[in-house]
């Protein structure tokens, strides 16, 4: 539109009402900033992880919800200065009220459980596979949008809970051909944190920030953060005092650091024992510089990682008891984790173990000689899909050179033709792709046949 009226003369050319017509400018077709389209191969791909995903829930006693991804921005409004809600997909709606795209699943399912009001049967293990989306002023290309698979139990105030959702998570894992040598999943306790800060004198109410800070201090050097530190009253003593104590990385270190008695001690004493029970010791490392980046988390924290360190965290997660607190509500003990569809995939990709996708899934193409033959094309197509065959049933007319290069296109197993003298005799070809051999089949027999492929 700018260079039209900047180009007077198109303007003198168009000076009638079509001025108000867009000038139709070439579309831009790429998806908005940070997203994805899904064609069908991606989505093959997409549909295979989400099938795995479900799989794992579902043999693991998880039932699937859903929730909008339009949310009310006051779902996320903590002041912990986490990334998450300092990237809010946020916008005023017509309405003039304050909604966001969400960018986590957790505070949708504390409000669906808050809604509810003790009427939910406690405990329950819920589990979901939101789209979450974020927005970075200066993103680096980085995406805006995900998929994450979320495993959450509630009204389990036991570490029992965090054992079963690690348990579940290892068996996606197995699930995928991923072992305990490609994956580990590092486990910590944010009481590790809550007694050393105790210990200091520092107030309770600084713990959430203070986790918050710690965690973006694995990433970034102290000074980097200084200013947030020092708004937080942690001065430099404090924070050397935090991470020497965070080096830890064993129960028997961190024993020693915090004493035989220490609730966190004897916490993750516990957890390591019931991880023994499902036989899942060999992908869990204690590791007291896990602490996570979310402000809601209390307990047990623990995050999974590729072995050769190359990637991003794979999934996380941890206990969050006091989230419904938050909310303005009654307390109910919960775990959960979140897991990405990003990191997962580079890393089966990495390890050569990403199935392929290139086939349609289209069993069978089924054409006509020529346009007198095509209903009994139509009729054949039928047949076989009455059986449950998928078939593509080839609507114009085209040469059999193009059908069979279509048909391996789609990487279909059969091609049957109708043809003029089969069809005399009440007959079908059928050509199997992979093998070259073909067959003529009774068209009243297309049913059994397709059956016994
Ligand atoms: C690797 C990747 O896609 N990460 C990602 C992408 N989009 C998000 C959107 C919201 C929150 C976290 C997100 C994380």
């Amino acid at each position: 539109i700018s260079n039209a009226i900047q180009d007077k003369s198109l303007l003198d050319k168009t000076n009638t009402d079509e001025t108000r017509r867009v000038v139709s400018e070439k579309l831009d077709t790429n998806p908005p900033k940070g997203t994805r389209d899904f064609y069908p191969e991606d989505m093959r791909l997409r549909n295979w992880l989400f099938d795995q995903w479900r799989d794992t829930a579902r043999i693991s006693g998880f039932v699937e919800y859903d929730a909008p991804v339009l949310e009310s921005e006051a779902l996320y409004t903590r002041k912990a200065g986490e990334e998450v809600t300092q990237q809010l997909y946020n916008f005023v709606d017509k309405g003039e009220r304050a909604v966001t795209l969400r960018p986590e699943m957790t505070p949708s399912l504390a409000r669906m459980v808050m809604a509810k009001k003790g009427a939910l049967p406690l405990p329950f293990k819920w589990f979901s596979i939101p789209q979450c989306w974020r927005y970075e002023r200066m993103t680096r290309g980085r995406r805006r949008e995900h998929f994450q698979w979320n495993m959450d139990i509630w009204g389990v105030a036991g570490e029992e809970a965090e054992a079963e959702l690690i348990a579940a998570m290892v068996s996606f894992f197995e699930g995928v051909g991923l072992t305990s040598e490609d994956v580990g999943i590092k486990v910590n306790s944010r009481l590790v944190i809550g007694e050393v800060l105790n210990e200091l004198g520092i107030p309770p109410e600084k713990f959430a920030a203070t986790c918050v800070l710690v965690d973006k201090l694995e990433k970034v050097p102290v000074d980097a953060i200084q200013g947030e530190l020092e708004e937080l009253g942690l001065d430099r003593s404090v924070v050397e005092k935090l991470l020497n104590v965070l080096t830890n990385k064993s129960i028997e270190s961190l024993r020693d650091t915090l004493g035989a008695d220490s609730k966190a001690v004897l916490q993750l004493e516990k957890f390591m024992s019931l991880c023994d029970a499902y036989g899942i010791q060999d992908w869990i490392i204690l590791d007291a510089s896990v602490v996570r980046g979310l402000a809601y988390y209390t307990g047990i924290v623990f995050e999974a990682f590729d072995r050769k360190g190359q990637l991003r965290a794979i999934a996380g997660g941890g206990r969050y008891d006091k989230l419904l607190e938050t909310f303005g509500g009654d307390s109910i003990p919960a775990a959960g984790f979140g897991f990405g569809d990003a990191v997962i995939v580079e890393l089966l990709k990495e390890r050569n173990i990403l199935p392929s996708f290139e086939e349609s899934g289209i069993d069978t193409v089924v054409f006509a000689m020529n346009e007198k033959l095509f209903p009994a094309a139509i009729h054949a197509a039928a047949a076989l899909r009455k059986a449950g065959q998928s078939v593509d049933l080839i609507l114009e007319a085209k040469k059999s050179k193009w059908v069979f290069k279509h048909a391996d296109r789609l990487g279909a197993k059969y091609c049957l033709i109708v043809g003029e003298s089969e069809y005399e005799n009440g007959e079908v070809a059928v050509k199997d792709l992979k093998l070259g051999e073909q067959v003529n089949v009774k068209i009243e027999e297309l049913g059994s046949w397709a059956t016994s492929q």
